[in-house]
């Protein structure tokens, strides 16, 4: 079993929302790893980050991709870092990914200063500049499939992605 289409991108690229979008366009579920993590922690995504740490988080990030990797068959959106583990990207091989680039402006805009992430809880562009420059070339090292997502809606974006897949 292979997910459909797996989803990768910065935090606001838009993977929760066009994922939900698309995999209605297909008719086939969504499943969203970070919604994963919370039902296996029992918790919300920023208290993990205050009880257990952000490595406890990726521990459980790393096995949540694996199992929905292997386990469903719909569209799937990854967190915005779990690409930053070697295994996950190598796991990743061999599947559809689409990858949703943001511009720094447009990211900041749809994050703003929502609760919810807690990386970027503090200082919003500044992170998310350095997330950008972190983590944009594994993105497209994982991606076969990439749509720059700026000044469009996730209407406009799903469709098109399901016109593709
Ligand atoms: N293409 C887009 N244009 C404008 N706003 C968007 C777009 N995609 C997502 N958003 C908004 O940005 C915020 C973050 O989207 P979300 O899907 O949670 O991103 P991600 O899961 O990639 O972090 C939400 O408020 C969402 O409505
Ligand atoms: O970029 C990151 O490291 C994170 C992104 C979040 O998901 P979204 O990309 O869906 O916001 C969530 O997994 C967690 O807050 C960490
Ligand atoms: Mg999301």
């Amino acid at each position: 079993m292979s997910p459909r289409a797996v989803f990768v991108g910065a935090p606001g690229a838009g993977k929760t929302t066009v994922g939900t979008l698309l995999a209605e366009a297909l008719g086939v579920p969504f499943r969203d790893v970070d919604a994963d993590i919370e039902t296996t922690a029992g918790k919300p995504i920023p208290e993990i980050f205050i009880d257990e740490g952000e490595e406890h988080f990726r521990a459980l990030e790393r096995a949540a991709v694996a199992d929905a990797l292997t386990t469903f068959d719909g569209v799937l959106a990854l967190g915005g870092g779990a690409i930053l583990a070697p295994e996950t990207r190598e796991l990743l091989a061999g599947h559809t990914v689409v990858y949703l680039s943001v511009q720094l402006s447009d990211a900041v805009s749809r994050v703003g200063l929502g609760t919810g992430r807690p990386l970027l809880a503090l200082n919003p562009r500044a992170t998310l500049k350095y997330l950008l420059d972190q983590r944009r070339p594994l993105y497209e090292q994982v991606a076969t499939i990439t749509v720059a997502t700026d000044g469009r809606t996730p209407e406009d974006i799903a469709e098109e992605l399901a016109g593709k897949l």
